[in-house]
C-alpha cells in the first residue's frame, strides 16, 4: 500500500511527549494522556487513512506502533519510504526528534485522532489547564521518544495520582529537560568528559567565601521557613537568609525527592558559578552537600525578577531606557560567559525569570543549573548534549541536532529581547492562536509595519518607531532559525549600545524642544 501525500481529510492533532522534572508524560493537543490507548488509536487511524508522507518519519511511527501498541503497521508503508526494523528504533527516535523540532516552525504538524469526545474524556486528565507542556510547537517531542515510561504508565496506574500532583505544580516558565532520547545520541569525539562531580572533591568544598554548616543554614533560614521563601524553581526552593555577620544571601535548597536526578544540575551550578565573577552574574558564595541536602548560597539580589517587573508586580513599570540597560547587562553577562570565562560557558536557560534586578534596576543573570562549559579546543564548534532549557526560549537548531553552541544562548536572548520590548511571555496560551507564539506575532506585526503594536502597552512613554524597529531587528537576528545567521553575543551588546546612544539622542532632542 503506498502512502499518499497528506490529504486534508487527515487533519492534525498535536502529539507531544515531554519530560519535566524527571517525569515523562504524553499530551495530545495539550491534554495529558493517562493511558497509551489514545496514542495507539491515533496511530492506527493515521496509518489506515494513509496520512503519513514519506518524509514524516514514518518508520519511527511504525516502530512505536509495533513496540508500544502491539500493532504492526508496516503493511501500510510504501517500501520506497523506508526500511523498517525494530533495531532502527534508536535511529528512529532521533528522527522523531527531528520531526518534533520541525514542529517548532510548523504548528500544525501532528497526527489525527479519530475519537469521540467521550473517548477523549475517558482517557485524559480532567484538568487540562494544569498541563505545563501544552505548548504548541515549542517543546514537541512526539510519542516515539516516550516509550519506556509510556509502558510503565500503562502498568502503573496507581502512580498516576502522584504524577498528577507533580504535573500540577509545573508551569510554563519552568526549566525542562527534554526527553531521554538525546542521551542515547553519542557525543562527538571531541566532547570533553563531564566535569568532575562535587560530592567528595576537596577542592570544591573550599569554593566560595561563605562556609556554613547545615545547622547554621537551618538557623539562618528559620528552618527553611515559608516566611523567608523567595521563590521556587525546578531545582528547589530559594530562601533569603541573614548570616550572623549581617550579610544577606540567597539559599537555594534542592528538592529532596529530586536529589538524585539533580546531581548533575547541582554540581554544574556550583562548579560554574565558582569560576565566574562579573557584575551582571549572580555570585556564588558557598555550598553545602551533606547527606540528603544540596544547598547553594549565592549573592542576594533584592529587586525581584525581570519577569515579575514586566508583569507589573512591583507597581512601577520599567521604562524603555531601563529595559535597554537590562538588555545590555544581560548581553554583557553572556558575552563574558561565552568569551572571557576560563572556558566557554553556555548558560542554556536564559529567560526573564532568571534575570534578577538590583535596587538600581541593573540585571544579574542567575540559575546556572543547566549551564555547560567546554569548547576549550580552538577548533571545537559545539558540544553534543541533552536538550535542556525552557519552553519558548529553546534554540530550534539545538533541538534538532543536539549541538549546543553559544548561539543557543543568542537565540534565547533574541526571545528575551522581544519579551522586554513587548512585555509578553514567549508563549501565551491565553492569547488567540495567531498571537500565542510571541516571536511570530511580533515578526508579522513588524513586517506589516506595525511596530508600535508590539510595544508593551504598559509603557507610559512613547518610543520612536526607529528605536523599536532597531531593537526588533536585533531580536529577530538573534532568534534566527539557524545559528550561522545569528550574531555573536559580543556584537549583540555593541548593537544595543548603538541603540542606547541613538535613543539618548532622541530623548535629548525631545527634551530640548520641550524647553524651547
Ligand atoms: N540570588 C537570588 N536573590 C534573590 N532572589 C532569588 C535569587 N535566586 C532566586 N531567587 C528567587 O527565587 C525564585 C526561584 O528561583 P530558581 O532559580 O530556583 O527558579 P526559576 O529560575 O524561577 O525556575 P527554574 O529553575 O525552573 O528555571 C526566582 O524566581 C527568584 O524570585
Amino acid at each position: 500500500v503506498s502512502v499518499p501525500t497528506l490529504s486534508k481529510a487527515c487533519g492534525y492533532d498535536q502529539v507531544d511527549y515531554l519530560r519535566s522534572r524527571g517525569e515523562y508524560y504524553l499530551s495530545i493537543n495539550g491534554i495529558r494522556m493517562d493511558d497509551a490507548f489514545l496514542i495507539c488509536k491515533a496511530l492506527e487511524s493515521y496509518f489506515k487513512n494513509g496520512c503519513f508522507t514519506c518524509d514524516a518519519n514514518v518508520e519511527s511511527w511504525t516502530t512505536i506502533g509495533e513496540k508500544y501498541c502491539d500493532q504492526d503497521f508496516t503493511s501500510f508503508v510504501d517500501v520506497k519510504c523506508s526500511t523498517i526494523s525494530v533495531d532502527s528504533l534508536k535511529q528512529g527516535e532521533r528522527k522523531l526528534l527531528l520531526q518534533s523540532s520541525e514542529n517548532v516552525t510548523n504548528l500544525s504538524q501532528g497526527i489525527k485522532l479519530d475519537l469521540s469526545d467521550e473517548e477523549k474524556k475517558e482517557y485524559t486528565s480532567s484538568e487540562p489547564q494544569n498541563i505545563p507542556l501544552a505548548i504548541p510547537g515549542m517543546l514537541l517531542l512526539c510519542c516515539g521518544v516516550l516509550c519506556p515510561c509510556f509502558h510503565a504508565k500503562r502498568k502503573e496506574k496507581s502512580e498516576h495520582s502522584v504524577l498528577d500532583r507533580e504535573l500540577k505544580s509545573v508551569d510554563l516558565n519552568s526549566s525542562l529537560e527534554l526527553s531521554s532520547v538525546s542521551e542515547k545520541i553519542p557525543a562527538t569525539p571531541r566532547v570533553p568528559p563531564s566535569p568532575s562531580r562535587f560530592s567528595s572533591s576537596p577542592q570544591l568544598s573550599r569554593i566560595g567565601s561563605v562556609h556554613l554548616s547545615i545547622n547554621q543554614i537551618i538557623r539562618a533560614t528559620h528552618n527553611f521557613s515559608n516566611s523567608v521563601k523567595l521563590g521556587e524553581g525546578g531545582f528547589g526552593t530559594v530562601y533569603k537568609a541573614v548570616l550572623p555577620d549581617g550579610q544577606v544571601v540567597a539559599i537555594k535548597r534542592a528538592k529532596k525527592e529530586q536529589i538524585s536526578s539533580l546531581r548533575d544540575e547541582f554540581s554544574n551550578e556550583v562548579e560554574l558559578l565558582a569560576k565566574i565573577e562579573h557584575n551582571n552574574l549572580v555570585r556564588l558564595l558557598g555550598y553545602t552537600d551533606k547527606g540528603n541536602e544540596r544547598i547553594i548560597i549565592t549573592e542576594y539580589v533584592p529587586n525581584g525578577t525581570l519577569r515579575e517587573h514586566l508583569d507589573g508586580l512591583y507597581g512601577k513599570i520599567l521604562d524603555f531606557s531601563q529595559r535597554v540597560e537590562i538588555a545590555i547587562d544581560v548581553a554583557h553577562a553572556l558575552t563574558y560567559l561565552h568569551l572571557y570565562a576560563e572556558k566557554t560557558i553556555i548558560h542554556r536557560d536564559v529567560k526573564s525569570s532568571n534575570i534578577l534586578l538590583t535596587e538600581s534596576y541593573r540585571a544579574k543573570v542567575s540559575d546556572f543549573g543547566f549551564a555547560r562549559s567546554g569548547l576549550s579546543d580552538t577548533d571545537q564548534t559545539h558540544i553534543s548534549t541533552k536538550v535542556k532549557g525552557t519552553a519558548g526560549y529553546l534554540d530550534p537548531e539545538y533541538l534538532r541536532t543536539y549541538q549546543l553552541t553559544p548561539k543557543s544562548d543568542v537565540f534565547s536572548f533574541g526571545i528575551l529581547l522581544i519579551e522586554i520590548i513587548s512585555g509578553r511571555r514567549p508563549v501565551d496560551l491565553k492569547k488567540n492562536a495567531d498571537e500565542r507564539i510571541t516571536v511570530r506575532w511580533a515578526f508579522k506585526k513588524h513586517s506589516e509595519g506595525n511596530v508600535q503594536d508590539i510595544l508593551d502597552p504598559l509603557l507610559e512613554e512613547k518610543v520612536d518607531d526607529e528605536i523599536v524597529g532597531m531593537m526588533l531587528d536585533l531580536a529577530f537576528d538573534c532568534a534566527a532559525p539557524t545559528r550561522s545567521s545569528r550574531p555573536a553575543m559580543k556584537e549583540v551588546g555593541e548593537q544595543l549600545w548603538e541603540i542606547r546612544k541613538r535613543y539618548g539622542k532622541i530623548l535629548r532632542g525631545m527634551s530640548g524642544s520641550l524647553h524651547q
